[in-house]
């Protein structure tokens, strides 16, 4: 294999030049042919955010060049059904590592490993990595080019093809399997491309599984991200604003274009960081209802009151609504306000019956 004669293509430059190019990655496209080490990748990504025009082009193509080399499009078609838009882009995974080293993991589990562009950077830095995947062509996918990839050579192999799991991360096997569904404290950093048919329920899963996880590295569609961060007197504001709002500190990290992945979607994506917070204490001793009771209670009155976004909280929820609040319609409410109401309303009912105060 002849190594990339970077002095033969223009438009490398000295951007490349700077890099120390290993030889890894037989390239050849139109361009230029070759090789080069993935390893790079975050080097270039760095040049190419902080100089010249010229470089930047020669980063653009050396990105293009890993793009073609790293990410051959699988033999089997994508499944629309099972939210399979694959990321292609080597810089964006490589932002998502990133990204995922400074939210510190204790333990790492990746929602849908698909092709693998993510989990195997991912198992790079972090080698107790669990990945997930529905798709069996997917898992067999991942686990061939983990055994084929220079990153993991042969005596890690074995043990490495066992961290991806066949499995669906709205079921709580995957928890038993990996002993991770009895630890005491929020230790669990997830990261994931998300398929898009399932954000909502995703979302709901962290928020009612609190206790267990800790923070999170996610792309969703740019739509999802703007419901989910929208604030009250908004069309977008919801019952997912309040909730996530409540339940996490939200921050959008990178956006990504629609062109990054295959096969293409209709929208653009977001990189967002969420870090989990319990709003409820432990046990909530001022009302003397314990905090599952008033979560079940929040989740219900936001749902409830949203039915009838225009209405008033008192048409929608009835007369036990106290009276300054009693005219406000959901859609004007902030987060804080829906948890307050809810804490309210839970401390009459416990005085009154000990029910939880909103039900079905
Ligand atoms: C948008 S793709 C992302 C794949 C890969 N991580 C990437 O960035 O290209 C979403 C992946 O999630 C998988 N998936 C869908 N539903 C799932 C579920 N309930 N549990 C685990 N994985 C799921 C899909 O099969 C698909 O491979």
């Amino acid at each position: 294999m002849q190594p990339l004669c970077l002095e033969q293509c223009s438009l490398f430059g000295s951007a490349v030049a700077k890099v120390s190019w290993v030889r890894t990655f037989p390239i050849t496209n139109t361009r230029g042919t070759g090789s080069f080490h993935s390893r790079n990748l975050e080097k270039i990504c760095r040049l190419g955010n902080n100089c010249s025009r010229e470089h930047k082009s020669a980063t653009r193509f050396a990105l293009q060049l890993l793009t073609d080399a790293r990410e051959p499009r699988p033999s089997w078609r994508p499944k629309q059904s099972l939210g399979q838009n694959f990321l292609k882009d080597p810089a964006v995974a490589a932002a998502i590592v990133q990204a995922v080293r400074a939210c510190e993991p204790l333990e790492l589990v990746e929602i849908g490993a698909g092709t693998g562009v993510l989990t195997e950077p991912l198992l790079e830095v972090f080698p107790g990595l669990v990945a997930l995947e529905l798709d069996a062509r997917a898992v067999e996918h991942v686990r061939k080019r983990l055994e084929q990839s220079e990153r993991f050579r042969s005596e890690h192999f074995p043990e490495l093809r066992t961290r991806i799991y066949h499995a669906d991360f709205l079921r709580s096997d995957w928890l038993r399997e990996t002993g991770m569904l009895t630890r005491p404290e929020p230790r669990i950093t997830l990261v994931g491309n998300l398929p898009y048919y399932i954000v909502s329920p995703i979302f709901f899963h962290c928020i009612e599984s609190i206790q267990r996880y800790r923070n999170a590295i996610f792309m969703v569609q740019h739509e999802f991200a703007e419901r989910l961060m929208a604030k009250p007197q908004c069309k977008d504001y919801g019952v997912l604003s309040v909730l996530a709002q409540l339940h996490a500190d939200i921050q959008v990290l990178l956006r990504v274009p629609r062109s990054a992945f295959y096969p293409m979607p209709k929208v653009n994506s977001v990189v967002l960081r969420l870090d989990f917070r319990d709003p409820l204490q432990k046990d909530c001793m001022s009302c003397g209802v314990s905090s599952d009771v008033i979560r079940l209670a929040l989740h219900r009155l936001v749902r409830r009151a949203f039915q009838q976004r225009r209405k008033t909280l008192r048409n929608t929820l009835g007369d036990q609504v106290p009276m300054r609040w009693s005219r406000r319609r959901p859609e004007e409410l902030h987060p804080a306000e829906f948890l307050e109401l809810t804490m309210i309303l839970s401390q009459d009912a416990a005085l009154d019956t000990g029910k939880p105060p909103v039900s079905g």
